[in-house]
């Protein structure tokens, strides 16, 4: 049975103006998206910017933007909670959803941390709600959170903005970990980092999601960073599904022209720079 099922999922903007004064003009922005998530196992969402991924990994979690409504079926099926159909829940229902069934680490670490707390009681948070632990239970786990992401205990008492971009997105992997979350959605979790930051981050995200045998759900538009980490691939264009496949198909035999262009530019941009090398 499938931890994550979309159906005909659909993200549509409304029409008019919305509680924060933006004003919408009633588009399709992913339209009738269908995939599904077997426990443990791997999916990457590609497509280049614009193309729908970041919503699409919004709604899964119910967290759209005000003013976009999603229609179809999201069902979140984890051993242990209660069966949900994430469109059209309760907050109520979300929030007992929310670190426990999936965890999500978004590109830019900082909209993830609190810029006023030090990174160790961020991390405590989810723990304490969660798991209930306290005292030097809590004190030991949150060593353990930091160990298990490869940061010295001595983070726990930085600010945010006193480490580096790679050691903050090691924080918000720790903590979206912190609840031991059966899918893990990743945002292109290291677009926004240096290149050899961004290698070591995704080898540690690789790694612990082995360890745990949790299920992945990888966003990006780099073909390459996608096919080193995922299973599986479906591949979005203007909010469309234009093709899904194992990963080797799709680098190997791609269908769909765009998908072609895609594997194309990868290859292209991977000949440069063994070129720039030599
Ligand atoms: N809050 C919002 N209000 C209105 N339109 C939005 C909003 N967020 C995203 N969009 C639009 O929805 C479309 C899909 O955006 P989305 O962020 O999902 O794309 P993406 O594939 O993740 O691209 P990127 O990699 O650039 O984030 C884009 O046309 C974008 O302009």
């Amino acid at each position: 049975m499938s931890l994550l099922d979309v159906t005909g999922l659909t993200i549509s903007t409304h029409d008019g103006r919305t509680r924060d004064g933006r004003t919408h003009d009633g588009r399709t922005l992913v339209s009738d998206l269908s995939f599904s998530i077997d426990p443990g196992t791997r999916l990457g969402l590609i497509g280049e910017s614009g193309s729908g991924k970041s919503l699409t990994a919004l709604a899964v979690m119910g967290l759209l933007p005000p003013g976009m409504t999603a229609s179809g079926s999201v069902v979140l099926d984890v051993p242990g909670l209660p069966r949900t159909e994430v469109v059209g829940a309760t907050e109520k229902q979300l929030v007992g959803l929310r670190g426990r069934a999936a965890a999500v680490v978004f590109q830019e670490p900082l909209t993830a941390l609190d810029p006023l707390m030090r990174v160790g009681r961020q991390i405590a948070e989810p723990l304490r709600r969660r798991q209930g632990l306290r005292g030097a239970a809590l004190r030991r786990a949150v060593g353990d959170a930091l160990d298990q992401v490869r940061l010295p205990e001595r983070v726990a008492r930085a600010h945010p903005h006193e480490i580096s971009g790679g050691q903050r997105q090691r924080v918000a992997i720790a903590m979206a970990l912190a609840c031991e979350p059966a899918l893990l959605i990743a945002d292109e979790p290291t677009t926004a980092l240096d290149v050899t930051v961004q290698s070591e981050v995704l080898a540690l995200l690789d790694g612990l999601v082995s360890e745990r045998g949790m299920a992945l759900l990888f966003v990006s538009h780099d073909l390459a960073v996608v096919s080193g980490v995922t299973d599986r691939v479906v591949v979005l264009k203007d909010g469309e599904a234009v093709e899904s496949g194992g990963v080797d198909q799709i680098l190997h035999a791609p269908r769909h022209p765009y998908t072609r262009n895609l594997v194309a530019s990868a290859r292209h941009l991977e000949s440069a720079l063994e070129r720039t090398i030599r």
